[in-house]
């Protein structure tokens, strides 16, 4: 099980936990657009530090942005299973071509 499986794992079961002890917990309390709003802070975070081209910071908030992702699809109740399966289903086409067949 992979790094990101597992903390798949953790926020769906903070799902109804406690409020005080854990800062996912909390923030799935607050919302699906809580959620959203922190995951889009982070993401904004993280294209600073993109274009800043500090790679360590990038990292760190690339994590933001991955553990905010997670958060924001359990609070509409989707799985990072569901996100892997649209990924395998885009598996071998190019972007190039899926743009031009979108017209
Ligand atoms: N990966 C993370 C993770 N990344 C970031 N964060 C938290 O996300 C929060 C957001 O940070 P910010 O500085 O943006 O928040 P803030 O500015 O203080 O918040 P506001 O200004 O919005 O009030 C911080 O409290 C971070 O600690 C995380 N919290 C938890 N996890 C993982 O989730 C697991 C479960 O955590 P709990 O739910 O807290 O038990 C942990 O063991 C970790 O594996």
């Amino acid at each position: 099980m992979s790094a990101l499986d597992r903390l798949a794992a953790t926020i769906d079961a903070r799902k109804g936990a406690d409020p005080a002890s854990s800062w996912t917990a909390k923030l799935l309390s607050q919302g699906p657009e809580k959620a959203a709003e922190k995951f889009g802070e982070e993401a904004v975070e993280a294209v600073i530090e993109a274009v800043r081209g500090d790679r360590e910071r990038l990292t760190a908030e690339a994590a933001d942005v991955l553990y905010h992702l997670l958060v924001m699809l359990a609070a509409r109740d989707l799985t990072l299973s569901d996100v892997l399966t649209e990924l395998e289903r885009r598996e071998g086409v190019s972007g190039i071509d899926e743009k031009a067949a979108r017209t």
